[in-house]
């Protein structure tokens, strides 16, 4: 097979002890990809693998032109430009911070954009930390040196494992939208490995869904999320992200409108000027669904937007998740909604049908999305 540049081609298959590993995906050699799944499914073990940490015989490994693994070529764990970031920042406490960035720093590689010292310590916020010593830095402080150090090594591919689960909550938050500039400022692929579905919703372009060692799922997050096949939509938090843009505003009452693939929605955020684009969050417990639209002055929810019904799932023993299509003709994105099994039976509702969806919440996630892709995502199995 003829290595893409655009892409990041990865399969490995083999037993660790008890665990059988088969995983196989191909992503964007671009933005973040979340490796996702429950404690053991082996998300770990991969990331070791693209290092070159753990090896196992039958594997793949190709960055766009640059091929680390495949049949008897396998190129050391010391020859590949990665970084990687772990749960707990393994600092040197008597290194100053200055010099714990510069460990590792190597020379840019041929043709790539260097990442330049003061550029990490402006993306990263590191300007006041520089004159602080080591040891006494937070723990959200300290991944953040390390993710540093990570970048100054100047990889060809970050690989970041939970960086955020050793944190509080406050450190989390405190932290995220950091990666959220990270990802917008550097060309650097970002394999990013979680089980947080909130982390994953904010940061990750592309979805790699694991369990028992393989990758079951492989494409943009937001058709994953919608998916009728995978359990990602039967998750109590389910919520479905879509990518939108600014396009009117509404200063007498703070709200601004975007458009969203087959619909528009209102928005009570200062969400920047019009053509901005922003990542929605719109949790399917936030979604009810009616036959007719209410008229504008019998009810308080602002968006009521039609859509078609695709299908739905039982979900516990009283609710229903429906899959629902925007658009009257259901040809725009994706939406979740939950709602009661009675509801779903008294309405008559049925796939196939067009109702209208209101919209009782809805969150701008705190980055911009990306631009429309010019690549299509897909599994290579
Ligand atoms: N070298 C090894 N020898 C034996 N078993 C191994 C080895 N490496 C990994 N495993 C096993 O593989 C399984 C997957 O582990 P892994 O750490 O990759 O999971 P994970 O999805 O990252 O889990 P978590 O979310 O809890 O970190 C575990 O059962 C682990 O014990």
């Amino acid at each position: 097979m003829t290595p893409r540049p655009d892409r990041i081609t990865a399969g490995f298959t083999g037993r660790l002890g008890t665990f059988d590993l088969n995983a196989r995906f191909e992503v964007p050699a671009t933005g973040v990809t979340a490796l996702f799944g429950p404690s053991g499914c082996g998300k770990t073990t991969v990331l070791r693998c693209m290092a070159g940490l753990t090896r196992l015989n039958d594997g793949v490994l190709r960055i766009g032109a640059d091929v680390w693994q495949d049949g008897a070529r396998f190129v050391p764990p010391h020859r590949r430009p990665i970084g990687y970031v772990f749960q707990e920042a393994s600092l040197f406490p008597h290194l100053s911070v200055p010099n714990n960035l510069r460990y590792g720093q190597r020379r840019t590689r041929n043709g790539a954009r260097p990442v330049a010292f003061d550029d990490v310590v402006d993306l990263l916020g590191l300007a006041r930390l520089l004159d602080r010593p080591t040891a006494v830095l937070s723990g959200g402080e300290r991944q953040r040196v390390a993710i540093g150090r990570a970048l100054l090594s100047q990889p060809r591919l970050l690989l970041m494992d939970e960086p955020l689960s050793a944190l509080d909550r406050f450190s989390k938050d405190e932290i995220l939208p950091y990666l959220e500039t990270l990802h917008d400022r550097l060309d650097i692929p970002v394999l990013y490995v979680s089980h947080d579905i909130a982390e994953v919703e904010r940061l990750a372009d592309t979805l790699v869904l694991m369990d028992h060692g393989r990758a079951e799922a492989v494409g943009p997050l937001s058709a994953l999320m919608a998916d009728p096949a995978l359990p990602l939509a039967r998750l109590p938090e389910a919520a479905e992200v879509l990518d939108a843009e600014v396009v009117e505003h509404d200063s007498a009452y703070g709200l601004a409108t975007v458009a969203v693939p087959g619909g528009r929605l209102i928005v009570p955020a200062d969400a920047g000027a019009v053509g901005t684009r922003h990542r929605l969050r719109i949790v399917a417990n936030d979604v009810s669904l009616s036959r007719q639209p209410p008229a504008a002055a019998d009810s308080s929810i602002l968006n009521v937007l039609p859509v078609r019904i695709i299908g739905a799932e039982p979900t516990g023993a009283h609710l229903v998740t429906v899959f629902l299509l925007l658009g009257h003709d259901g040809t725009g994105a994706p939406l979740l909604a939950r709602i009661t099994r009675k509801s779903w039976d008294m309405l008559g509702l049925a796939a196939g049908q067009t109702v209208h969806a209101m919209v009782k919440g809805v969150a701008l996630v705190d980055r911009p999305a990306p631009e429309p892709p010019t690549t299509h995502t897909g599994d290579s199995r």
